[in-house]
Formats: C-alpha cells, sequence, structure tokens
C-alpha cells in the first residue's frame, strides 16, 4: 500500500498561509473560478470546506448551523440559503483560487450573471440524487454562451439514493457534454482515495495504489483508464502516440500526458472533467480543489474581453506579460467592478483587473462618469478577511476600499491611458415583481430612500421608481423572495422605518392598434408629427439611424437629422440659427418628452409602455428667434404622445411570461398538467420522460454513454422508495404567465405531497389576450 496522495504536506503548505498573508503568484497560477449550481445542492458547504483545507480556519461551518464564512448575512443565516455571491481568496498548490460562491436560486440569478463576467472557469456542482436540475442547466447554459469552462463535481454522495453514474448520465444527455470521470478511485494515479469514517474533518484520507491483488477493482480501474484514454485520444493525437509507446498498455500511459490533454480539452470545452464526494463530510474536496489548479485556465488561457470605444469594439490581445494589449497599448490599466457592499460599515467594490496593474495610489478614471478616482488602499480577500497590498496584477481579483456612492456594478477604471475604453457592461435583467413602499412617517421617507439607494447600487436587478398616478414610490424585484430579502434587510439590518404593501408582477401596456396611430401638434412656432406602432424587438434598431434604443423598456424613438424641418435644417445650414439651443439639444428634449411620456404608462392601468417605436416624422421650432426653444418643444412633444394614448382599444396590457419546468413523477403527471393548463392558463410546450431508461434511448446519448465507462453505482443499491420516483421521473415543459405562478410550489406540494419540484426562469414580456385584462386589472381597483 503505497500512499501517492499527498494530503498532510499540503495541509502544511497551506497553514503557512494561515498567518494571514497570501504570497504573489504569476498569473499562470491564478485561477478565478466560480461555483454555480441549481439550489441547495451544496455550494456554501463546498466552498466552505475549500476554506477550511486550505488551512484559512480552524473548523468548518455549517450551513444548517448558519456559521460558514461566506454566507454572512443575517439573511442568508437565518434562512440557510445564498442571497448575495461572496468573494474568497485560497492559496492551494503555490496557486491563488479566487473563489465566489453564487446563490442558487433564480431570484437572485444577477449574481451568477455578474459572476460570470469576471470568472475563467466554473464548478458545476450536482445533487448526486437530484441530478441535473433545471437550474444546472440554466447556469451551464450561462457559462456554456461566455466560453467559460468548468468541471462537475457530483455531491451528496453520501445520500441514500445517491447515484453517480446516473448523474453522469443526465450531464451526457441533459447538458450534451462528453465526460471523464475522477472521483474516489483516482484513475491517473491509479490509487484509491477513502476517508475515515467518524472523521467529519475529512483530513484522515488514504491514498492506495490499485493493483492485481484488488481484482475488483482493478478490473474497474482499467475500464475506466481505457474509457478515458480512447476519449482523449480522439481529441490529441499525443494520447495515441503514448499508448503506442507504451506498447498499448493503457495502465502505463503517463497520467502526466492525461493531465496535459485534460487540461487542454477542458480548456477549450471539449470535455468537462467529473468529480464526486460529499462536501458535508469533506470527503472528495481535496480532489476538487486539485482538479481546479490543474484543470482550470489561468487568465492567460480564457478569451480576452470585449473592449469598446465610443462603442465600437477595439482590437484586443493577451500578452504573458502585460495581459490585455487593448489597441496596441501596453501601459493601459484596465479594470471592471463586479461588486459594490458594505461590511461593517466599510463600502467595498470588487473589482477584476483585465489589464496593467492596481497599486494602492492608483489615479484613475471611470469611464462611465468621467470622474477621477485616487485610491486610498487595496485589498485582496484572504479568506473572507481583507488583507492590505500595495498593488494587484493583471487576471486578478480585488478590492478597492472606501468609495460609497462613486462607483457601480459594471464600471470600468482605467489609467489615463485607457480612459477613452470600456469593458462590456454587465446586463441587468427587468424587474418582474413590484412592491409599493412608504415611510411609516413623512420623517422616516429620507432614510427609506436612502437605504434603497444602498441596496440598489449593491445589487442593480432592484430598481427603484416614481408611480405619479398612485403617488408611491415602487421597489422592484426579480422574485417574491427577492423583495422579501429587500424588506428583511431595510427593517432589520439598516434599520429602516418602512411599510411593504403586497408584492405585485411588474406590467407593462403596449400600442396593440392594428395600425399605426399618428399624431400632429402644432403651437405658436412648434410643430411636432409621431407616429406609434408595435414594435417587436427593440435591439433590432441598434445601428438604425437616428434611432435611440430605450432598452429597459423595448422602445425606441426613431428620430433621424431629417426630421428636423426645412426651416430648421436651412437654418442651421445657412447659419440664421440665433435659438440659444443647439440642434443636437432641441433633438434631445423632444426624447424627454416621449421617454417621459412613456414612463407615465398607457390608457389601460398607467402601466409603463412596452414594446412600442415611436417615430418622429417632423418637428420645427423657431429657430431663427434668439430665445430658448427646448422646453417650449418638450411640451409640445408630450402633448403629441398624450393624443397619441389616448385610446385604451388600442392598447394591450404586456405581462411577464416564464418558461416553467416542473419535475414529477408519473403518478402526479396528470393532476399537475391539468392544474397547470386550467388555474394556470399554461401553455404546455411538452413533457419528457426523464427516466434513465429513456434517456438512454435517446440516440445522442445512448451512444455517448455507450463509449463512456460508468462504474456501477454502489451508492444506488440501497435505495428504496426514493428511486423509484427518480425513475419515474417526468419533465413538464410549459409557458406561465407570472401572475398564474405566485405561491405556486405550495400548491405544486399540496398535490404532490412535496414529491415535485419546480423551476422557472424569465422568458420575455408578451402581449396577454384580452381576456387576460380583466384579472389583471383587479388587482389595480382600489
Ligand atoms: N447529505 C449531505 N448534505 C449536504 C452535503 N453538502 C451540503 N449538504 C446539505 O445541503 C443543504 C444545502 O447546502 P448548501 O451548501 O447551502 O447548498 P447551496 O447550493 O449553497 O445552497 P444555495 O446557495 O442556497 O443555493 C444543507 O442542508 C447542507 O447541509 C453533502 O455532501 N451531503
Amino acid at each position: 500500500m503505497a500512499p501517492t496522495w499527498q494530503l498532510p504536506k499540503l495541509l502544511r503548505i497551506s497553514k503557512r498561509y494561515s498567518s494571514n498573508v497570501l504570497p504573489k503568484v504569476v498569473p499562470q497560477n491564478i485561477r478565478n473560478i466560480g461555483i454555480i449550481a441549481h439550489i441547495d445542492a451544496g455550494k456554501t458547504t463546498t466552498t466552505e470546506r475549500m476554506i477550511f483545507n486550505a488551512g484559512m480556519i480552524n473548523r468548518a461551518g455549517n450551513v444548517d448551523d448558519g456559521d460558514t464564512v461566506t454566507d454572512y448575512l443575517p439573511s442568508e443565516r437565518d434562512r440557510g440559503i445564498t442571497i448575495q455571491l461572496a468573494a474568497i481568496t485560497l492559496p492551494w498548490w503555490k496557486h491563488r483560487i479566487n473563489l465566489l460562491d453564487t446563490p442558487g436560486h433564480a431570484d437572485f440569478t444577477f449574481e451568477v450573471i455578474r459572476s460570470l463576467r469576471v470568472l475563467d472557469g466554473a464548478v458545476t456542482i450536482l445533487d448526486a440524487v437530484a441530478g441535473v436540475e433545471a437550474q444546472t442547466e440554466k447556469v451551464w447554459k450561462q457559462a456554456a454562451n461566455l466560453n467559460i469552462p468548468s468541471i462537475i463535481y457530483v455531491n451528496k454522495m453520501d445520500r441514500p439514493g445517491a447515484g453517480f453514474s446516473r448523474a453522469v448520465k443526465e450531464v451526457v444527455s441533459k447538458i450534451r457534454n462528453s465526460c471523464v470521470f475522477r472521483g474516489v478511485i483516482d484513475v491517473l494515479e491509479k490509487s484509491l482515495l477513502t476517508w475515515k469514517e467518524g472523521d467529519d474533518t475529512g483530513k484522515a484520507v488514504t491514498a492506495t495504489k490499485i493493483d492485481e491483488s484488488n481484482p475488483d477493482l482493478f478490473e474497474m480501474l482499467k475500464s475506466a483508464r481505457e474509457s478515458m484514454i480512447e476519449t482523449l485520444g480522439e481529441y490529441d493525437e499525443r494520447v495515441i502516440e503514448a499508448l503506442i509507446e507504451h506498447d498499448e498498455d493503457y495502465m502505463a500511459v503517463p497520467s502526466s500526458v492525461l493531465d496535459e490533454v485534460i487540461r487542454k480539452a477542458t480548456i477549450e470545452r471539449y470535455l468537462a472533467p467529473v468529480f464526486c464526494g460529499s462536501s458535508f463530510r469533506n470527503y472528495g474536496v481535496h480532489p476538487l480543489m486539485d482538479g481546479i489548479v490543474k484543470y482550470l485556465p489561468s487568465p492567460l488561457e480564457t478569451d480576452p474581453p470585449v473592449v469598446a470605444s465610443k462603442g465600437k469594439p477595439v482590437p484586443v490581445a493577451l500578452d504573458k506579460t502585460n495581459g490585455l494589449i487593448v489597441n496596441g497599448l501596453k501601459k493601459t490599466t484596465l479594470a471592471l467592478v463586479f461588486k459594490v457592499m458594505t461590511l461593517n460599515n466599510r463600502p467595498m467594490t470588487f473589482v477584476r483587473v483585465y489589464c496593467g496593474k492596481l497599486t494602492k495610489t492608483s489615479h484613475l478614471f471611470n469611464t462611465r462618469t468621467g470622474k477621477r478616482l485616487n485610491l486610498k488602499g487595496l485589498q485582496i480577500m484572504n479568506g473572507d478577511i481583507p488583507q492590505d497590498v500595495k498593488d494587484v496584477g493583471f487576471g486578478n481579483i480585488c478590492v478597492i476600499p472606501g468609495f460609497e456612492t462613486e462607483l457601480q456594478t459594471g464600471d470600468t477604471l482605467s489609467s489615463s491611458e485607457g480612459a477613452a475604453y470600456t469593458l462590456l457592461p454587465i446586463d441587468i435583467p427587468p424587474p418582474l415583481f413590484n412592491s409599493a413602499i412608504e415611510p411609516r412617517t413623512a420623517g422616516d421617507e429620507k432614510h427609506m430612500l436612502q437605504c434603497v439607494d444602498k441596496l440598489i447600487r449593491e445589487d442593480p436587478s432592484l430598481t427603484v421608481h416614481y408611480d405619479e398616478e398612485m403617488g408611491q414610490i415602487i421597489l422592484g424585484g426579480m422574485g417574491e423572495l427577492h423583495l422579501e430579502i429587500a424588506r428583511d434587510r431595510m427593517i432589520n439590518d439598516m434599520k429602516a422605518r418602512v411599510n411593504f404593501k403586497d408584492v405585485v408582477v411588474s406590467y407593462k401596456e403596449c400600442f396593440g392598434g392594428k395600425r399605426e396611430r399618428k399624431e400632429e401638434t402644432v403651437k405658436e412656432e412648434q410643430r411636432i408629427s409621431l407616429t406609434m406602432s408595435y414594435l417587436e424587438n427593440a435591439k433590432d434598431f441598434i445601428d438604425h439611424d437616428g434611432a435611440r434604443v430605450l432598452e429597459e423598456d423595448n422602445n425606441v424613438v426613431l428620430l433621424p437629422r431629417t426630421a428636423a424641418s426645412d426651416e430648421v435644417r436651412e437654418a442651421l445650414d445657412e447659419g440664421r440659427w440665433k435659438c440659444e439651443n443647439t440642434i443636437e439639444e432641441l433633438e434631445q428634449s423632444i426624447i424627454n418628452g416621449i421617454r417621459t411620456c412613456l414612463l407615465m404608462g398607457g390608457p389601460l392601468f398607467s402601466f409603463p409602455i412596452h414594446s412600442t417605436l415611436i417615430t418622429v416624422n417632423e418637428w420645427s421650432a423657431a429657430v431663427t428667434q434668439s430665445a430658448k426653444q427646448d422646453t417650449k418643444l418638450m411640451y409640445a412633444t408630450i402633448e403629441t404622445m398624450r393624443t397619441l394614448k389616448e385610446n385604451p382599444q388600442e392598447f394591450a396590457v404586456v405581462e411577464p411570461i416564464m418558461m416553467t419546468k416542473v419535475y414529477v413523477s408519473s403518478n402526479d403527471l396528470g393532476e399537475v398538467s391539468h392544474d397547470l393548463a386550467n388555474r394556470c392558463s399554461a401553455v404546455i410546450l411538452e413533457v419528457q420522460d426523464q427516466s434513465i431508461e429513456n434517456l438512454e434511448t435517446a440516440a445522442w446519448a445512448k451512444s455517448e454513454a455507450e463509449r463512456i465507462y460508468l462504474p456501477p453505482d454502489y451508492t444506488n443499491t440501497k435505495t428504496t422508495s426514493g428511486m423509484e420516483d427518480i425513475a419515474n421521473k417526468k419533465l413538464i415543459v410549459a409557458e406561465t404567465p407570472l401572475r398564474e405562478m405566485i405561491g405556486y410550489l405550495s400548491k405544486l406540494r399540496s398535490i404532490t405531497q412535496g414529491r415535485a419540484t419546480f423551476d422557472m426562469s424569465f422568458q420575455e414580456m408578451r402581449r396577454a389576450p384580452a381576456s387576460r385584462n380583466e384579472i389583471i386589472g383587479s388587482e389595480f381597483r382600489f
């Protein structure tokens, strides 16, 4: 029994770092990694064990005891769920892992979106019993769209009903990825890793070489190695060459060659290595951490980000010494703000440095505001404790302390050479639910608004607007839980004295008239003619001459220079312009007037106007007179807009439609489908058979699954009724109006005695049929 795995040495190295000084590392040894998964898969538990294994804490906390490092908000500890992304830095094998633990609940999807923007790799965690769940597929796709390589970790192997091979088959069939297995048997090192029963720290691990003396394991290892080598051989001929060199002995192919090829194949997203373990017991987390540094890319091995100047992309290249080179400039510093927060009353801004370096006294520009920023310190997160550092180089994640209002998520910070360049901002999803908020007394209003400002700065997927009609301040969020947490944080953490009204869906109205509608206002010397029509997708107008795309509500204002009347254009060309506004200011006043009217809402229920195209056909103003014309022109525009939207018959309600996936057993399928179609006004798109037998009959999944070696599911044999449910799993895919899904979880649980689960994500804002106006309107008649 020759132990090949070197945990004790590893821990000794980590111990040195527990003196709270993270050593500098070269960019090749940086791993910016996110942990992504469905809710409750074990992201926080796994992160906590990683922090412990790296020697940063003496005892690993537990989600259920509310004492983990990364879930530190009171709302997170009370509920045992992650609400906001947490960033921590760990040393591991002379590498630095910058780790982002993300929430799994769909309401906090923005936290995943913003993490993915600054990551180079991801660890996707699966629950070994539940397999690939809806949110897993969603985050996997999000990562794939950004070309982020991932490794997979099948967690909770200790649970009854856990099935490693079953989970991997689901990976193959649902997220369509080839797999290489590395689990408790280390196929590369040909050893068996076992953890000592009863040792919850997970430190007592024994690595035993597997040889012919253990024929069962040896056979399994041989099959797994053969399968791995063949899969890798198809990708890189170095593997075949090594096999031939070693007389086609699969066991003799050096693990160093396999490691190199797995790394390359992972980074190119040809495959995703699969690990497994039980994070709760800290079994399998060490090999996972080794896998992160071995197989996931450094900042030098990922796709460079998009950098734009005046809205147009500029050439970028990755360079081993300087990081990103933007437009050939070697001295530029560029960093992206991906999170702002306040910890113990100290404002902190998390940034990823893309090129150059930041020092603790750097002078930077915020390219959004054009304002200068003189840094007064720089930190990295040592575990969860900020550690002061002098500088941070490209490819790293760090914290700028001390700026309370100047910075917001998505800002690009640059040195003076880079002031013209912007990193692609971070997309913010639209709010789906609203709640009116009001101060308990007039004296509480100021503090309430300060708290709202702070919440929105930290979480831009919360929005606020003032509803003029109702005279109310409306807070918008991604879901009921999102707004409930906002309420908790305002009342309990920030001590705001505020009342939250019922949470309602965020509706809009759109022009739905059969023909477009044209109106003109002529007032003294102001003249404006507008046309209103329905619009499918505002983004289609991005490169259109004179188009202002108002993306938040899918509206477009079309105002080309040719819309200015002949008088206006001639006055400009012939030098007879006396107006105290420029032509650009006058055009802006028209846009402002239109925008105000769109936000003031439509004639049905005063919901903001959505999916609407406003074309300015012609406008004129007395530009040969020496006076300002902008306010008059804006009022003329507002009047025309009012006339355009006075007929309720021509308008329709626009409501959020969700893509809903309900996981049920065959027995419950009928009742759940009936409830969805009738009570929830769902359009059922398909019912998929999720049982393994059926997955295996799908041609692609079958051939893929046959090509790879799957070990027997030992953990699966003890299962009882739980497994029958899994074998009979069906998936109902449906489009549902969000309104009808409020409180759906408890309804679903009661229909199925808690056996079914569901997940939904925002699909689109869609025009509701007139028959729904009555139902929707009933919520808003007071
Ligand atoms: N049996 C078992 N339970 C586990 C394991 N890992 C985590 N859990 C439990 O699963 C539950 C969820 O764990 P978390 O770590 O909070 O999961 P999460 O993915 O971070 O959850 P969210 O961030 O809220 O989406 C907790 O009750 C954990 O104790 C494991 O390996 N085995």
